[in-house]
């Protein structure tokens, strides 16, 4: 398992400014941020977001993503068909929390049209301060991955 402490950060034209807040938040808390942008308001597609981020955290290059779009919803389904990508979308900080102790998800999806500032951080702190806890939630983890042929 990958010990690098980057992650990378990707949305489209809807969360520009989240995505930005967040990635500042995330240096405070020790860990680097890797904001792939996009840096305009022209409109951007999702799933070409969604992949970019992805593919860093398949590779290795960075252990978590946090990805957003207005609702979180489309570009968390572009990430999810990265193999080995286990990304949630996220609108309370306890499902982010559950979603690495029993998921072990590596990257997490917020919309930034549901939730504000506030919370979004609310929600990225939970997800980064939670651990996979192994034991049954391996075996479940393992039969989604077995899904990934
Ligand atoms: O939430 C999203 C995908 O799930 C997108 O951000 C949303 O569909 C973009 O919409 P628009 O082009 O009207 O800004």
């Amino acid at each position: 398992m990958t010990t690098t402490t980057r992650i990378v950060l990707s949305s489209d034209h809807a969360a520009i400014a989240l995505r930005r807040i967040i990635a500042a938040h995330i240096t405070t808390l020790g860990w680097e941020a890797v904001d792939i942008g996009p840096t305009t308001a022209e409109s951007t597609p999702y799933p070409e977001r969604g992949e970019e981020a992805a593919r860093l955290v398949a590779s290795g290059d960075c252990r978590f993503g946090i990805i957003l779009c207005g609702t979180g919803q489309g570009i968390m389904m572009a990430a999810n068909k990265v193999t080995g990508i286990r990304c949630g979308v996220c609108a309370e900080p306890f499902s982010a929390r559950m979603i690495r102790q029993h998921n072990n998800a590596n990257m997490l999806s917020i919309g930034a049209r549901v939730v504000g500032e506030s919370l979004a951080l609310d929600i990225v702190e939970a997800f980064l301060s939670a651990e996979f806890e192994g034991g049954r939630h391996a075996t479940r983890v393992a039969m989604i991955e077995a899904l990934e042929g």
